[in-house]
């Protein structure tokens, strides 16, 4: 009876989600205040984009704008500066090739309410070395004069992580920010030390063993993304999301999903909600998004075709399926 009942306390409880039911319990962002301002709706900047992964840092951003950031700005190599602004002008980017021409930018106003997304094609060398260090030192920075972070980890930014857990020479310790990471299951093998196998075969304890280890909230991707992290009262949640189709795997998926946490890590932080709610909107509705996109088929699917559906699916507005059909998404034939 007793190892029964220590049994059933143990067993982690993982909660179904669903963009749809975010919506039912109005979850999704807030409509605006009338009066409402760009600086009242966060500003995210996204750190990434060596040579060859130019798309990745430019995707994020893009991600970050339809998800209702109140301002974007992208530091990535100078080289893919008219690319960006020709694609996309409303991205405030900047050239930098290194962590010193790195700090100034993630310093700026420290009195708006900024999140940093880093890691979409930062790559792996000393590029990508030099600017995660300085962003980690800046984290450090922050702490010592009593202040929370908002940040993204992604991509190479997990993959330097795994192979330098001391980059900056102490050690990592985001338990007083406010730390998502979004690792697919190679990413969080590494993380883990163990094999992408060993990751699949219990998703549920490896997102577990994430949030204890790194003190953050955690998407472990995949089909039925999982969502880990520690409430308000400090206990461990685990949600399932139900939204998304194969049609996502394919190349730059992760990185408009970096996009869309930080900008919902940036509105909900001025709401005063946890990262644990805004990673569980921004990952429901990123596969909703590819669901409402791949009507047509999953084959083929672009990443950049999920932003006009993030646009319209984030926001409290009920959005009834009737409503997206004469948006022309769904077809009767
Ligand atoms: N257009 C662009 O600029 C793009 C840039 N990208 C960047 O490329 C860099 C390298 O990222 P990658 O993710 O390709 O490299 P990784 O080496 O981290 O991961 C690729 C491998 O991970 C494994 N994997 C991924 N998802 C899996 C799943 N659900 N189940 C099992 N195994 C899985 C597969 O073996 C896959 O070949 C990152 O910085 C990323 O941001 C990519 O996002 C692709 C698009
Ligand atoms: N079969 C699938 N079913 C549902 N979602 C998927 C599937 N394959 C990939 N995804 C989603 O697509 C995204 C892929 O991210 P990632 O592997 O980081 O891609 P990339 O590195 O190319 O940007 C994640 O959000 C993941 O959950």
């Amino acid at each position: 009876m007793n190892s029964a009942r220590t049994k059933s306390i143990n067993k982690p409880i993982v909660s179904d989600i669903s963009w749809q039911l975010l919506q039912q319990n109005d979850q999704l962002l807030p409509l605006r205040a009338l009066n409402s301002h760009k600086g009242d709706h966060g500003h995210v900047q996204v750190i990434g984009g060596d040579h060859g992964y130019a798309g990745a840092a430019l995707m994020a951003s893009q991600a970050a704008l339809v998800s209702g950031a109140g301002l974007v700005s992208c530091a990535t190599r100078p080289e893919h500066i008219s690319a960006y602004i020709s694609r996309c002008p409303e991205i405030m980017v900047a050239g930098i090739n290194s962590g010193l021409e790195l700090a100034p930018f993630i310093r700026g106003d420290q009195n708006q309410n900024k999140v940093l997304v880093v890691g979409p094609g930062l790559g792996k060398q000393a590029f990508g070395q030099l600017l995660l260090q300085t962003v980690l030192q800046q984290i450090e920075q922050f702490e010592a004069s009593g202040k929370a972070q908002g940040v993204i980890l992604d991509a190479d930014a997990l993959n330097l992580l795994a192979a330098k857990p001391r980059i900056t020479g102490s050690e990592i310790d985001f338990s007083n920010h406010a730390v998502i990471i979004t690792p697919h299951p190679a990413e969080a093998a590494r993380l883990l030390n163990i094999s992408t196998a060993e990751v699949q075969a219990d998703r549920i304890s490896a997102a577990q063993t994430l949030v204890e280890k790194f003190s953050c909230t955690v998407i472990l991707k995949g089909q039925y993304s999982l969502i880990a992290g520690k409430n308000s009262h400090g206990e461990l949640k685990l949600y399932r999301c139900l939204d998304g189709n194969p049609g996502m795997a394919s190349g730059g998926m992760g990185d408009v999903l970096s996009g869309t946490v930080g900008a919902v890590l940036a509105q909900f932080t001025v709401l005063g909600l946890s990262p644990l709610s805004a990673a569980k909107l921004a990952c429901c509705v990123h596969s909703k998004a590819a669901d409402y996109a791949s009507v047509d088929g999953e084959a083929g699917l672009l990443a950049t075709d999920l932003l006009p559906f993030i646009r319209r699916i984030i926001q409290t507005r009920l959005v009834a399926e009737e409503s997206v059909t004469e948006l022309g998404v769904e077809q009767n034939d």
